[in-house]
């Protein structure tokens, strides 16, 4: 079975294909308000040919979305190259997780199949990070109950509203680095968003642990900017870059009968 998987978020559009469980094909698409019907179609028919993938294999694909005014038209344009409904990610799908803790109208798409990715490949209590646009916290306990989270600015985020916000700090795009204390401006910023998201997280992940209702508690890192943070993580990570793929891919069968 061949499966369209869409994710839109702030930063990134990704479509992937899968061929029962493995990925054939990954594109990323830049999330702008620009985007027309026509010009969706054109840029989905050109990964799709890219990829050597004939519309017609498709069986049938699910859209996850975190920028509603984005959602009809990447639906739409799905819809027109494989001639079936797209299954769009709403609270009323099954996702094996419980989020009756949460104003499920708000929570956002990409963390409920964060979750649930968690859910059917590593089982609970889990903590995923999510280092995208925002760094989102999503956190599941042993019955697979969303029991809370974090939401914070992202790495790359953070660096452009230093940049935007300051008169004297540059620009930056974030990139790995070993050491904690900069001696110059570049280095202290980078050091001050890269290592200490990190530090953040492994600081987070040590308080879980102590938590008794989370025993035995995996952490989950995932996202564009998550392998950078990766080596200021004193601890035992799962790095699952594609959990947002698997996610979809899970939620998509659990609701296609
Ligand atoms: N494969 C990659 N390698 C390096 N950086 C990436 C990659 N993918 C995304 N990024 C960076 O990660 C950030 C966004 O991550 P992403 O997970 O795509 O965000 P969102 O889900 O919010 O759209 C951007 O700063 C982007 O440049
Ligand atoms: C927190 C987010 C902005 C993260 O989006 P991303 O970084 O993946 O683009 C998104 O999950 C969202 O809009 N959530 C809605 C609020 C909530 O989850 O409570
Ligand atoms: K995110």
């Amino acid at each position: 079975m061949k499966v369209i998987t869409a994710d839109i978020g702030n930063t990134n559009i990704v479509i992937a294909s899968f061929e029962n469980d493995t990925k054939e094909m990954q594109e990323r698409l830049e999330t702008r308000s620009k985007w027309t019907l026509p010009s969706m179609t054109a840029a989905l028919r050109k990964c799709l040919l890219k990829n050597r993938i004939s519309a017609d294999e498709i069986d049938g694909s699910i859209l996850s979305s975190v920028v509603p005014e984005l959602s009809s038209t990447l639906a739409q344009a799905l819809e027109a190259i494989t001639g079936k409904p797209v299954m769009i990610m709403n609270p009323t799908l099954s996702s094996g997780i419980g989020t009756g803790r949460y104003d499920e109208a708000t929570l956002g798409s990409d963390r409920i199949v964060d979750m649930a990715a968690a859910a059917a490949f590593y089982k609970g209590p889990a903590a995923i990070w999510d280092l995208g646009t925002a760094t989102t916290l999503s956190v599941i306990d042993r019955n697979h109950e969303f029991i809370g989270g974090m939401i914070s600015a992202g790495v790359q985020l953070s660096l452009t509203a230093l940049a935007e916000h300051t008169s004297q700090l540059p620009q930056l795009s974030p990139e790995a680095t070993d050491s904690l204390l900069g001696t110059d401006t570049v280095a202290n910023m980078i050091s001050g968003s890269v290592a200490s998201t990190g530090i953040m997280i492994d600081g987070t992940a040590g308080r879980l642990s102590r938590m008794p209702d989370l025993e035995g508690i995996k952490f989950i890192i995932t996202g564009g900017l998550g392998q950078l943070v990766l080596p200021w993580i004193n601890r035992d990570v799962i790095y699952d870059p594609d959990l947002q793929l698997k996610g979809m891919l899970t939620i998509y069968r659990k609701n296609c009968s």
